[in-house]
């Protein structure tokens, strides 16, 4: 894909749905006695990964387009694989699913593609084999292909050293199977999807403070669900409306709940020109139109309690920064370096081959704005975000930007490039 600089961003975007919500919604469904309809479903690479997944353990499940009808197979009615199950790229549902296939009477296999196999899943093992599962890293490695025998499985208390929504939710969805009360603590609260969602299927899940505990239900019971448009998709385009002159976006429908909403703090802390139209509380996934123009920013400070509410978002956030004055610092954000890709080199490598005054931490990123961009090649590693964070650069340098194997934003927004060239 090749950007140059634009003249100004106008009109209004229908953010596509929230993939950490997707992918719940066909699991949820997937184990729920009854249908499930999903509407505004995430249509990206990732999600589709989990839809595959449960087909290939025999639940019927039919997408047209952004509606998926899931006609559950009950808690324990999923069936054997007769093959490995592919997660391809997504970590979520590599994480979510080991907890529910933990619980089964039958052995998988899981694996995905490069990335997703050098990702760990140490954080995940340890849990599991305290609630008695039977999960090996098939190379030894702490990676995926992972194997797991479905054995019973012991409730238990876990005291996660990360505060991530995967481990969260894996060990939730264990619980579902276990012989009593399953709970997680984390050092912070990370998005709270699962919770809220378990909760409408029917689940008791209690939540105090940054510890969720689920009941083992009888059943879960199918439910519809409609997905709000996703905040981390959403923030490409609000980056893009604030540093590119001229500018003025209506995103549509974006959920805002609070475990999620961490870039909107950022935006008022740098003195962003956003503003929250049509706010409609959805019984816990609220949902705004976010209003964003072009704006004048100051440097902040981006750590503790914040990041897990904004942790897919940092690398075009780091971008923001380069466009505000003054310095940027962003920490606690060491997790960075188990994505798709190590976001913390990955997104410093590039802004300084674009012009940026930018500088990696252990835990992080300095950026200092103010500096001109320029045009560059970017390898973004087959990295969703890091090809999205830069083809908003690209648009805001002199030059030509190159992006590299951008078709990767198929992996969580498939139709980006369609609604930038919309705003043009
Ligand atoms: O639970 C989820 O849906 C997700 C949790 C986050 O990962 P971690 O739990 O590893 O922080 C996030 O980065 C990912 O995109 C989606
Ligand atoms: C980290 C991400 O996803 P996952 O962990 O599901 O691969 C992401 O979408 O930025």
């Amino acid at each position: 894909m090749k950007l140059t600089k634009s003249a100004g961003l106008r009109g209004e975007l229908s953010i596509p749905g929230d993939k950490s919500i997707s992918h719940r919604a066909v699991m949820f469904g997937s184990l729920a006695k009854g249908t499930t309809h999903i509407s505004n479903f995430l249509s990206g690479a990732d999600c589709l990964s989990t839809i595959d997944c449960f087909r290939k353990m025999g639940v019927l499940i039919e997408q047209n387009g952004t509606n998926v009808t899931v006609h559950g197979n009950g808690l324990h009615g999923l069936k054997a694989p007769s093959e490995t199950l592919d997660v391809g790229n997504s970590g979520t549902t590599t994480r979510l699913i080991s907890g529910i296939l933990a619980g089964q009477d039958f052995e998988t296999v899981l694996s995905g593609d490069a990335s997703l196999n050098k990702r760990p899943m140490g954080r995940i093992i340890k849990p599991l084999e305290q609630m008695g599962a039977k999960i090996t890293s098939v190379n030894g490695n702490g990676c995926a292909p992972l194997k797991i025998e479905g054995t019973k499985l012991n409730a238990t208390h876990y005291d996660s050293p990360v505060a991530s929504a995967q481990v969260k939710s894996c060990v939730l969805l264990a619980g579902l199977y276990a012989d009593g009360k399953t709970s997680v603590t984390e050092p912070a609260l990370s998005r709270n999807h699962t919770e809220l969602m378990l909760r409408s299927f029917g689940v008791k899940v209690e939540s105090h403070d940054t510890t969720a505990t689920i009941t083992p239900p009888e059943e879960m019971i199918a439910t519809d669900i409609v997905v709000p448009g996703d905040i981390s998709s959403a923030t490409f385009f609000i980056v893009a409306g604030l540093i590119t002159p001229n500018s003025c976006i209506r995103l549509k429908n974006v959920g805002i709940n609070p475990t999620r909403d961490g870039i909107l703090r950022v935006c008022k802390d740098m003195g962003a020109d956003v503003t929250l139209e049509n706010v409609i509380d959805n019984g816990g996934e609220p949902t705004a139109d976010i209003v964003v123009k072009t704006s004048k920013l100051k440097g902040t400070v981006i750590g503790g309690e914040v990041i897990p509410t904004l942790i897919d978002e940092i690398p075009v956030i780091a971008l923001l920064a380069a466009f505000a004055e003054g310095e940027t610092v962003i920490k606690d954000a060491a997790e960075l370096k188990v994505k798709e890709s190590d976001r913390i080199a990955l997104t410093v490598d590039n802004l300084v081959k674009m012009g940026v005054d930018a500088t990696a931490t252990d835990d992080g990123m300095i950026i200092k704005g103010g500096n001109p961009l320029h045009g560059a090649s970017i390898n973004c590693k087959y990295d969703h975000r890091i090809a999205m964070t830069f083809s908003i650069a690209g648009i805001n340098a002199e030059g030509e930007t190159v992006i590299e194997d951008s078709e990767c934003v198929d992996v969580s927004y498939p139709t980006f490039y369609e609604q930038l060239n919309s705003l043009q």
